[in-house]
């Protein structure tokens, strides 16, 4: 799909296909149709990411808030959306052993008591060490430091869930 063709989608169209870049954040898609039509593919995730710096922190925070635990409950019961589970299983999330899965459970608590909102980082950019690490290391940073790196990771997921959604040849409506 080029631009012309995403230029080319009525808005629900648009809506359908592009309204989980953010993971459950459709209010996001929708936003961003003000500024149609769209240069470039470039242009319109320049346009997401600007929406998402605008926002005051509580709302940064609301983004953070709507992504699944890394290996959590939602992983396990099947409820995950389906760009989350396929970035979670190509990141090695549902083949933990018993040891990194209790490991990942505990720290994922441990993070969201310490700053309010779930650790959130590009699961196709990493694999489960370096997750885990990541993880542990975070779990040291101040909550406004911690804030601003969630919201750049939230900004790699949406980049390369919007190349997948080019790329592929038809659109899913
Ligand atoms: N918590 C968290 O990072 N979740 C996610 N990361 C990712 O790449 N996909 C997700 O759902």
């Amino acid at each position: 799909m080029d631009i012309s063709a995403v230029n080319a989608l009525s808005y629900e169209e648009f809506v359908n296909i592009f309204g989980n870049v953010v993971e459950k954040c459709p209010l996001i898609t929708a936003a961003v149709w003000t500024s149609h039509p769209f240069m470039s593919i470039n242009a319109l995730e320049a346009e997401i990411n600007d929406f998402i710096d605008a926002l005051p922190e509580s709302g940064k925070e609301g983004i953070l808030r709507c992504h699944p635990d890394l290996a959590g409950r939602d992983l396990h019961s099947g409820a995950l959306t389906r760009e989350s589970q396929e970035e979670q299983a190509r990141a090695g999330m549902g083949e933990l052993s018993p040891a990194e899965a209790s490991r990942m459970a505990r720290l994922n608590e441990k993070y969201k008591e310490r700053f309010g909102f779930p650790f959130v980082i590009c699961a196709r950019m990493n694999d489960k060490a370096r997750i885990l690490s990541e993880l542990s290391e975070r779990l040291q940073n101040e909550r406004a430091a911690e804030s601003a790196r969630g919201i750049a990771e939230v900004k790699k997921i949406c980049r390369l869930r919007l190349q997948a959604l080019v790329l592929s040849e038809a659109p899913k409506l």
